[in-house]
């Protein structure tokens, strides 16, 4: 059991665009000196130097790993050997002089994309839509379709028209099938107004580390974003897979986005420990997981524009870290990476977080909150209701976390007791801008690189999704009756009613 009582003390760290408040977890900035003291390896800075300037190994893929070296507009260009049209592409779609194989305007993007090529994308974009710089002449609608059943793709189609429609085909590999497969439908869907030609020349833009692919699809080079392959795909908002943001808000705000992050690359090459925000978040992290034995941490954003983020913080947490390999290929015999859950935190207190407070599990939770809102698109009677709203939300924010951890007793009435003693981080920003945004998940990234490194375990492979795609493989064929393999019967069942 945790000892929960209550902080009598603030521990927190505060920069400029973000701060974290470890009050309640139980640590004292002694404490976790001594567990750094004790878990950091010796060559730590060496490895987190490497990493900043895109010479960490990624040894299982054998290539380097160079994302931060996309924290800037210029290199998000330069990465297609200088002849990336980002900003171009971007000025061209949001002021509305992109005219479709017929001659209209573009007013929609949809991006096609699966995992890294979707998440980043879509958690941005949809977090920073009320800073999209005004100079666009006309309002594009971004839509973001990833799932392999057509299901979102069917949703989207009916709204959108073939001749005013770009779709962005953003995959790394240009070989994800969950990808190709929306990108086939559209294809025939488009057929009824525009030729694959047309289609191909005015309503296709790709995002990729594999320009040949690309260029085999038919894609015009001038309408091909690449990005190194040394940039994981959790990894790449970064890179021109951020094209929808950048979309979105304007490439202006979006190299602001890389700002926030590159600022928080600079604090955590830099700051001590234990004013450095992603290392103390690694090192809270690996004691909760190692000595409380806690198996699972809650992302509970209290502002709804972060409401993609638990989405997005699973895959870069558990695809990088969910692991039993040691970076060296040796079994590991303790637990790594936690897995990862949450939610909007507000709506989570009127759905799961009776359990939080009176269930029986053992769980830890970042709170992330964003203190002040300006609503500046309004008159001021609903900018007043609007930042009203947001106190709300905040005052809602430490009023569960504070009773998750100190908990209430209340022994003669067990069904108003709360247990309490649930370890849990605050992250908070004064205000969510681009700049703070990214340094937020900049932060969220270098706490995931530090644990792997502590738990040396290479955290930029996944070879753990690609035993099951190929069985997919494998039962695809029988289902389309091209092979008469039998697998078990349950799955046989399934397959024969199919
Ligand atoms: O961008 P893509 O190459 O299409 O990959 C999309 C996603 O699929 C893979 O299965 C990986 O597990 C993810 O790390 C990746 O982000």
């Amino acid at each position: 059991m945790v000892n929960n009582n209550p902080a009598s003390s603030v521990y927190s760290v505060e920069m400029e665009l973000l701060n974290l408040d470890y009050s309640f977890q139980g640590l004292s900035p002694d404490e976790l000196a001594e567990f750094a003291q004790k878990k950091l390896p010796a060559n730590f800075e060496s490895l987190r130097h490497q990493l900043l300037n895109g010479e960490f190994e990624n040894k299982t893929e054998n290539r380097k790993v160079s994302h931060c070296l996309n924290r800037s507009i210029h290199n998000v260009v330069k990465a297609g050997n200088g002849k990336n049209r980002f900003t171009e592409i971007v000025r061209q779609l949001r002021s509305g002089q992109w005219l479709g194989a017929t001659g209209k305007v573009i007013t929609d993007v949809v991006n096609i994309g699966v995992g890294g090529s979707d998440l980043g994308p879509m958690m941005g974009s949809f977090a920073l839509k009320e800073f999209a710089d005004d100079n666009s002449l006309h309002t594009l609608h971004t839509h973001f379709v990833s799932s392999m059943d057509g299901g979102q793709l069917y949703a989207v189609l009916p709204i959108i028209d073939p001749e005013t429609t770009v779709f962005i085909i953003a995959s790394k590999s240009f070989g994800t099938i969950d990808t190709l497969a929306n990108v086939n439908t559209v294809k025939a869907w488009t057929k009824s107004k525009l030729t694959e030609q047309q289609w191909l020349e005015r309503h296709v833009i790709g995002v990729s580390a594999n320009n040949q692919t690309m260029t085999d699809f038919g894609i015009p080079p001038a309408q091909q974003l690449s990005f190194a392959d040394s940039v994981g795909g959790r990894f790449s908002l970064w890179s021109a897979i951020g094209l929808s943001i950048a979309l979105t808000v304007g490439a202006n705000q979006f190299g602001k986005m890389l700002d926030g992050a590159k600022a928080i690359d600079d604090h955590f090459a830099n700051a001590p420990v234990l004013e450095n925000i992603p290392l103390l978040l690694a090192l809270i992290g690996v004691y909760n997981r190692e000595v409380r034995e806690i198996n699972n941490l809650a992302i509970l954003p209290y502002d709804g524009r972060l409401r993609y983020l638990p989405s997005y913080m699973q895959q870069l947490d558990m695809e990088s870290n969910g692991k039993q390999a040691s970076y060296d290929n040796k079994s590991i015999t303790t637990p790594t990476g936690p897995i990862i859950w949450g939610g909007y935190g507000p709506n989570g207190q009127h759905a799961f977080f009776q359990h939080l407070h009176q269930g029986w599990d053992s769980f830890t939770a970042d709170f992330i909150a964003v203190l002040h809102r300006k609503a500046p698109n309004f008159s001021e009677d609903v900018q007043r209701s609007l930042r009203e709203q947001q106190r709300l939300a905040v005052s809602n924010c430490l009023a569960h976390r504070k009773l998750m951890w100190e908990g209430f007793q209340s022994h003669q009435d067990p069904r108003n007791a709360y247990v309490g003693g649930h370890p849990t981080n605050l992250l908070y920003v004064d205000e969510l801008t681009p700049q703070s945004f990214g340094a937020l998940i900049a932060a969220y990234e270098h706490k995931v690189f530090t644990q792997g490194v502590i738990w040396d375990i290479n955290s930029f492979d996944q070879p753990g999704v690609e035993k099951g795609k190929k069985c997919a493989v494998e039962i695809l064929e029988v289902i389309d009756g091209n092979a008469q393999e039998t697998f078990d019967p349950s799955t046989d069942s399934i397959i024969k009613r199919m």
